[in-house]
């Protein structure tokens, strides 16, 4: 029987299995079937390995970390040709370290082999899960470059003994990555090849090498003008052996290219091709990195909290055929960020162009910009094509013109090419693009508001990315007093907080441990900026306490803004009562504490004599809060505004329709999200219509009354008069029994007002007639007596 050289160690292993189990009384000699089907998948197809792919700068340190410099250089350790593994799985495949073998994939659902191709087996100490470890540019070539397929196994086949790569005269390479090219980045590229071949390399013939700019040519930091392309990748089309051109089709042995014996040729060949999949990414310190901790140093490369709208813009675009979709989110929201990230996932290049360019007041030209665009695009498949604010090509003043460019861009998106083009356009709403163009795209995601928790993934991923320190129980205070944060307010937040911290402490290393106070500040800004960016008035800081009493209307605000068990909330509670009972006070006070956005309006601000402009404002109302989630939408004076319908004298029926306007955006905002809170304030409910008090829309009305019983006038007292000092023998108790049954708080904030004024005018006239004596009158000195608080009392009251 001729054995082909390659099994005998396999079937020398299994003779001795056969032995052994002979030798062995207790186990019987009965060999199963999957034994025997594991031995012939072993002396077909040799050892399958579970293993992992690991960012390059981390496998770069974890080498550096085991091997010292001279064995690296003596062995030409370079990682994207070796898989590391630990002593134990090294003597499971009974090899030694650093040998060669031959190597290939299993790939998931599929029999077909890949090549093998020429690997070193390098021992990392000490290293357990899984069994193998490598760089996913090595894994791509094993793969020969397959962008679409999914490797479950690696295969160890056959170990080499005496195997030493030889040098090629000559090589020739292409440039996949950038994919546009001009001289600057010409001039880059070589000055990168030449630095990368100094040290002798091994390839195989279509191999990719992923080439990183900062690590091969760290003098581009001092350049004048910085490039913003940071990783090149190239491709070995072709070598040179003993004056025979070996190309991509019939061999796949190493070679060594080194500068001083190798001539490098650059090709043209294609610059159409895909990259490695880069599933995870690693951060930027790497200081502490060592085998057993590695993974602690690994991003998803989804923003956190972002992962699921990842998977699902990921399924939308597999399988890789031409097709357009889009992605909606308000600004900052993170597209762009999701977008880009999609493109490593998958491993196609990514271009990104903003719309806006396009537009100009010439049509034609506006037409010949789109079609001269997706001219050059063609020449860079396969490609991820993000279109920024595609609503651009929406926004002409007449309807003809926009369906011309309509015209003009549906043209392009169709054209086919050899290898795709994946179009994502993406706006903040899909309202701001037109039917018609709605349906050029396939499938659309929305990149919507965070939850809690998915905020918390975010800021904990930013904050693990940038290496930006902070302690875990500041996370959770920082994500309560954030609601409605995105990616970019975030970013904002952690940049504001790290510029206060090194201006107060005097710190000019970025190396920062930021405390409460720099996040609290910061978060305080960004909630001006917003305030402001949004036209929102500010609200005053009212605190609970600041509201004396009404104990069971705050209670029912504070249920109805909290999620119940079955995540059920109301979508709106209506203050009714007398004039000056605290209604306007409390939704300040629901303002500051729920840390929400709070939006005020007074009914009758938004009426408007011009036809349609009245039901304009309450939209644009709408849009505020929804532009600002979460958000408490406060309508005082809910009367004026949404009086019953079809009554006299109601001219044109303007009243009518901004009543159906206010009802259809409330029904809009529960069913679209729930983060919309609208707080009404009348003083007569019995005018207001009554669709809009029925369950679903204010489903609730809370009676806000005045005081009538002595508890509830000494809260709201003890509310008014916090900041007041009273002299030591008076009690607010003693005030009570001579006020009026019924007050109102208003009422009682004219008493206390005129009583610390009472006082005011006693202590300065007090320090007029001692002004030889050089006393002053200080904020001590402003004791308010009870006799100031019965003199305001007798001006405010008619006493009893
Ligand atoms: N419960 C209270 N605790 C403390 N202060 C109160 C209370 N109720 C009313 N006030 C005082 O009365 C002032 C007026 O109250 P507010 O404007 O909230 O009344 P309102 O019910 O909204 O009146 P209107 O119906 O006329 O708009 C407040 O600024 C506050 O100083």
């Amino acid at each position: 029987m001729a054995i082909q050289r390659k099994y005998l160690f396999y079937y020398i292993s299994f003779i001795n299995y056969v032995l052994k189990s002979c030798f062995n009384r207790r186990k019987s000699l009965v060999i199963r079937s999957t034994m025997l089907r594991d031995l012939r998948v072993n002396i077909l197809f040799g050892s399958e390995i579970q293993f992992k792919c690991v960012p390059d700068n981390i496998l770069e340190k974890l080498v550096t970390h085991y091997y010292d410099n001279i064995t690296i250089l003596k062995h030409n350790l370079e990682i994207h040709n070796c898989i590391f593994v630990s002593q134990d799985t090294l003597n499971k495949l009974k090899l030694n370290n650093m040998q060669w073998a031959l190597v290939n994939v299993k790939i998931t659902g599929s029999h077909s082999l890949p090549l093998s191709r020429y690997n070193r087996i390098i021992v990392l100490d000490s290293y357990k899960e899984p069994e193998c470890i490598l760089t996913s540019t090595n894994l791509f070539n094993l793969t020969d470059c397959n962008h679409s397929c999914e490797v479950c196994m690696l295969r160890i086949i056959k170990p080499l003994n005496n195997f030493e790569p030889k040098i090629t005269p000559k090589v020739s390479v292409s440039v996949i990555k950038p994919l546009i090219f001009n001289a600057e980045t010409q001039k880059l590229l070589d000055k990168i090849l030449y630095n990368y071949f100094s040290l002798p390399k091994c390839v195989s013939v279509g191999d990719i090498i992923k080439l990183d700019l900062k690590k091969f040519y760290p003098e581009t930091e001092y350049l004048v003008e910085p490039t913003s392309i940071s990783i090149y990748y190239i491709k070995i089309v072709e070598v040179e052996e003993r004056s025979v051109k070996i190309n991509l089709y019939n061999c796949k042995n190493k070679y060594y290219i080194s500068n001083l014996h190798t001539k490098l040729n650059e090709v043209q060949y294609s610059t159409n091709a895909y990259l490695p999949m880069e599933k995870e990414f690693a951060i930027n310190n790497l200081k502490n990195v060592n085998i057993n901790n590695f993974n602690d140093f690994i991003l998803n490369i989804f923003p956190g909290g972002m992962n699921d709208e990842g998977e699902l813009i990921v399924s939308m675009i597999k399988p890789f055929i031409q097709q357009s979709h889009t992605v909606y989110g308000v600004n900052g929201c993170g597209k762009e960020l999701l977008i880009e990230s999609v493109s490593k996932y998958l491993g196609i290049q990514y271009i990104s162009h903003c719309c806006f360019n396009w537009p100009t007041n010439n049509t034609t030209q506006f037409k010949k910009r789109i079609e001269y665009f997706f001219d050059d695009i063609r020449k860079l498949t396969p490609c991820l094509l993000h279109l920024e604010n595609i609503e651009a090509l929406c926004l002409s003043s007449t309807k003809d013109v926009e369906q011309e460019i309509l015209d003009v861009f549906i043209t392009q998106i169709n054209v086919k090419t050899k290898k795709p083009i994946i179009i994502i356009a993406s706006a903040n709403s899909k309202d701001e693009l037109s039917p018609v163009f709605l349906r050029l795209f396939l499938q659309s995601q929305q990149v919507g508001n965070l939850s809690k928790i998915n905020r918390e993934q975010l800021l904990k991923w930013i904050l693990k990315r940038d290496s930006v320190a902070l302690d875990n129980i500041m996370i959770k205070t920082i994500i309560d007093h954030t609601s409605g944060f995105n990616y970019t307010n975030y970013m904002t937040l952690l940049l504001l907080a790290v510029k206060n911290h090194m201006s107060v402490h005097n710190i000019k290393s970025t190396d920062v441990i930021l405390e409460e106070s720099d996040i609290m500040l910061s978060i305080e800004k960004i909630n001006l900026m917003f305030t402001k960016s949004i036209g929102a008035p500010s609200v005053q800081v009212v605190k609970w306490d600041d509201v004396g009493g009404l104990i069971n209307v705050k209670e029912e605000i504070m249920t109805a803004l909290k999620p119940s068990t079955f995540n059920m909330r109301r979508s709106g509670i209506l203050l009714y009562g007398p004039p000056g009972t605290g209604k306007t006070l409390l939704a300040k006070a629901v303002a500051t504490e729920c840390k929400y956005n709070f939006l005020s309006i007074k009914g009758p601000e938004l009426l408007n004599m011009y036809i349609g402009q009245s039901e304009a404002n309450v939209r644009e109302v709408f849009n505020k809060a929804r532009s600002a989630v979460p958000c408490i939408l406060f309508f005082d004076e809910l009367d004026s505004l949404a009086p019953k319908r079809g009554q006299n004298g109601d001219s044109g029926g303007v009243g009518d329709r901004v009543v159906s306007q206010l009802l259809t955006e409330m029904d809009g905002m529960t069913s679209e999200n729930q983060q919309i809170f609208v707080l009404g304030a009348t003083n007569r409910p019995d005018l207001i219509d009554s669709a809009l008090l029925r369950p679903g829309r204010l489903d609730k009305s809370v009676y806000v009354g005045g005081c009538n019983d002595k508890e509830s006038k000494l809260h709201v007292l003890r509310a008014l008069t916090k900041k007041f000092y009273l002299n030591s023998n008076f009690h607010l108790e003693d005030l009570i029994e001579h006020l009026p049954d019924q007050v109102t708080g208003a009422e009682l904030y004219g008493m206390c007002h005129n009583a610390w004024l009472n006082c005011a005018r006693r202590v300065i006239q007090k320090r007029l007639a001692h002004m030889n004596e050089k006393q002053c009158a200080t904020d001590e000195n402003l004791l308010v007596t009870e006799e100031d608080f019965m003199k305001a009392m007798s001006e405010c009251f008619i006493l009893k």
